[in-house]
Parts: C-alpha cells; structure tokens; sequence
C-alpha cells in the first residue's frame, strides 16, 4: 500500500549543527505515529520539513506517493497536511469561530472584487465556511465558545480551537507538536480520546509529537524515535519502550514514566 505520508533520506543543517541526519519513515493512512526523542534531537525541524515551513538539505517528502518537497506551506495545507503547534497560534483579534474559519482559506474561492462588490457568492461562501467551522469547533466539544474572543479562553481551551482549525479543510494529515503540553494530567484521557476519534471518525492520519510518553505510548499505532537527527527506532510501542537504544537515549526513565 502507498504510505499517507513517506519522508525519504532527509538531511538538514542548521549553521554547522546537523539537526536531520537521513530521516525515513513511511505512514499508513490512518495511523497515529508518535515522534519522540529527547530534546534537541529533530522532532520539530521534522515537521516543519514536512509541512513545507523549512526546505530540506536532501531528501524527499512524499504524500500519496506524489513528491511535495519544497512546496510552500500554503500548497501543502491546501494539499491536505495540516499542523499544530507547540505554543498556541490563534489570531488575538479574531472570534473562536473566526479563527477556526481561517482554516479554510485555501479553499476560498471568491476572489478581491468580491469582497469589493459584496457578492452573493462571497457570502454563501463565508455562510459556508462558518458553518464547516462549527462543525469542526463542535468536534472538539468547543461550540459553546464560537463566538468568545480566542484570547479569553484557558490555555486548555485555544489548543482545542487550534486542532479544529486544522480539521475544519478535512485534512489527510495533522501534524501536531505536543498537544498535551501545559494540560492537566486529568485531561491526558480527553487528548487520548480526541485523537482516536480524529484517526476513526475523521480518517485523519496523525504524526503526534509528544513528550507525555504514557499519552503516546498509548495512543500510537507505531512510533519513530529520533536522537540527535536520525531515526534510532521504531516500531510498536512495546517494541519501542525496550528499545535498548530509546532505553539510552532516555538514560533508562523517561520511557518508562
Ligand atoms: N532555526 C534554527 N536555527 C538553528 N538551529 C536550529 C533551529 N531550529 C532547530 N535548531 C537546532 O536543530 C536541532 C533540532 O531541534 P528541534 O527543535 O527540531 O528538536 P526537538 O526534538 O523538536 O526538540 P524539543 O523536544 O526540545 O522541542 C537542535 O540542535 C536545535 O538547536
């Protein structure tokens, strides 16, 4: 089967620091694959390469067999690989509902002289996409909050808008930098949740940075492990916290926490 997402010999360097050393990995559609690693170790340059943020030194990203390498964000969004973020991102001046909407910008299609004329189109459009915004705000159980400002909700709250702004396009892939980070532990079990039904009821596939290794060895179909730019194992969970080299890169506790 042609992977969702492949990745193929990525290498890049930031200066003369080598922050991707080779990096391949293949992603079933419909899989949640957990990156993990220590810090410093790539996970972030690696989305970024993937969703177009960074150009690649060498190498390949490849969604549904077709090469995106060097796209810019905006075509790889609109190609359906959509991202999280490790702070929150959401527009201060803008309405939760609002924010979620700017998700779809690159499926609008009425152009500058629409908005000039005020145009029916225009509107159906904007109709459209505030119901689709709902929708997905109503997906992560956030629809009471649609029309608060963004900036007025928890910490908690804005990194749920956050992932229904990458599902409202009905994205193939959502990249996600560590959606549990700043969470209580009593929350993990709602992420854990959330993230099977993106994968189940969304077909969503997942790449899932995280450092709160008891959610991603739970949650993750498989799991890649980078340390210091390259891949150093991968597998099933299981198979992965006994790793002996995840065991070391770790110092032998973090995997186990
Ligand atoms: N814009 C940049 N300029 C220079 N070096 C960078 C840049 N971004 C990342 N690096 C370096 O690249 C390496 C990988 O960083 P990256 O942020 O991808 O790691 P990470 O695994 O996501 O770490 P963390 O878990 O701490 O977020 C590190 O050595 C980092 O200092």
């Amino acid at each position: 089967m042609t992977p969702r997402l492949a990745v193929e010999g990525i290498g890049l360097a930031f200066g003369g620091v080598a922050a991707l050393r080779g990096v391949g990995m293949a992603v079933a559609p419909g899989e949640i694959r957990g990156i993990i690693g220590p810090n410093g170790a790539g996970k972030t340059t690696l989305l970024n390469v993937i969703c177009g943020i960074i150009p690649p030194g060498e190498g390949r990203v490849l969604l549904d067999g077709q090469d995106i390498t060097g796209l810019s964000p905006s075509r790889i969004a609109a190609r359906g690989v959509r991202r999280t973020f490790q702070t929150t991102a959401l527009f201060r001046g803008l309405t939760v509902l609002e924010n979620v909407a700017t998700g779809l910008h690159t499926e609008t299609r009425a152009g500058l002289l629409d908005g000039v004329l005020g145009s029916r189109r225009l509107r159906e459009e904007e109709r459209e996409a505030a119901e689709r915004a709902r929708q997905a705000l109503d997906f992560v159980g956030m629809a009471a909050c649609a029309d608060r400002p963004a900036h007025a909700l928890s910490f908690g709250q804005q990194r749920l808008v956050e992932i229904a702004r990458a599902l409202v396009a009905e994205p193939r892939v959502v990249l996600m930098d560590e959606p549990a980070v700043g969470l209580s532990l009593n929350r993990l079990a709602d992420i854990d949740r959330l993230l099977r039904r993106i994968r189940d009821e969304r077909g969503v596939t997942l790449l899932l940075i995280e450092h709160v290794i008891r959610l991603v060895m739970e949650v993750s179909d498989s799991i890649t492990v980078l340390g210091s730019g390259a891949v150093i194992a991968e597998g099933p969970p299981a198979a992965v916290r006994e790793d002996p080299a995840v065991v070391a890169a770790y110092l032998g506790t973090a995997v186990h926490a």
